[in-house]
């Protein structure tokens, strides 16, 4: 694969503390049971100018695709720009890399995009069904129910034309793409790997909820006072 740009010499650092997070953090997915075999990755942003923040020219971080969890290094991680283009890195970089290039080009303020096809989360997408905020820690995390986004083929922009139109209008740092999983962002990779762990939580005590009965919803006052106190205040 050709490599239209290099690593500039300036965030040689960066991106070498981005390539070891960015592996670690790939070990929590299977380590949460978010993952089988080789789906899922996540990415890091790397701002290429720190001054000025985040912007165009910054790189991304993400596993190389089709690689089992047990050998990823942070070696075998890869760059890419934000056009999803290989820029360092031996193998081809994960096939959701145009969806997590096209979140960070658009949503200047997110640093960590993970994708997962966790069990319980993933069956509500199937089903297309909104999980609903009856839970203190929905609240809490996601600020409401976890919305519910497009049908998109993968390999192209369309999963994340469709992640950040859901998630623009949403408190919600996680997406369930129809029929294929969820997406979730964070302020940096670690924020948006527990995104990841919570949605499937939900997902799976909802689920429980409903074989037992009908969920209670949580006015929305409570919704907002709970968020606010969780975002603001909760482990400052
Ligand atoms: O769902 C998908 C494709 O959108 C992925 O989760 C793949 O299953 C893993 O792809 P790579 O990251 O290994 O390319």
């Amino acid at each position: 694969m050709t490599e239209s740009r290099t690593v500039p010499e300036h965030l040689r650092d960066a991106v070498a503390q981005a390539r070891v997070q960015v592996a670690a953090l790939h070990a929590e997915l299977p380590r949460w049971g978010l993952v089988v075999w080789t789906a899922g990755n996540v990415s890091q942003r790397v701002v290429a100018d720190p001054d000025g923040g985040p912007g165009p020219e910054d790189l991304l971080v993400i596993k190389p695709s089709g690689v089992t969890y047990d050998t990823l290094t942070p070696e075998s991680m890869v760059v890419c720009d934000l056009d999803g283009t290989l820029v360092e890195g031996d193998r081809s970089p994960s096939s959701d890399t145009a969806a997590h290039a096209y979140v960070y080009r658009h949503m200047p303020e997110v640093g960590g995009v993970v994708h997962t096809h966790s069990t319980y989360a993933t069956a509500w997408a199937a089903r297309r069904e909104p999980i609903p905020c009856v839970l203190t820690m929905m609240a809490d995390e996601f600020g409401g129910e976890v919305p519910i986004g497009p049908f998109a083929l993968i390999g192209d922009d369309s999963i994340g034309r469709g992640i950040v139109e859901t998630l623009r209008s949403s408190r919600s740092p996680a997406v369930l793409m129809a029929n294929h999983g969820p997406f979730t962002i964070g302020a940096d990779a670690k924020a948006a790997v527990k995104a990841a762990v919570m949605v499937e939580e939900v997902a799976r005590t909802i689920h429980i909820a409903l074989q037992l009965g009908t969920p209670h919803p949580i006015e929305q006052d409570k919704i907002d006072s709970l968020y606010d106190r969780y975002q603001n205040v909760y482990g400052r």
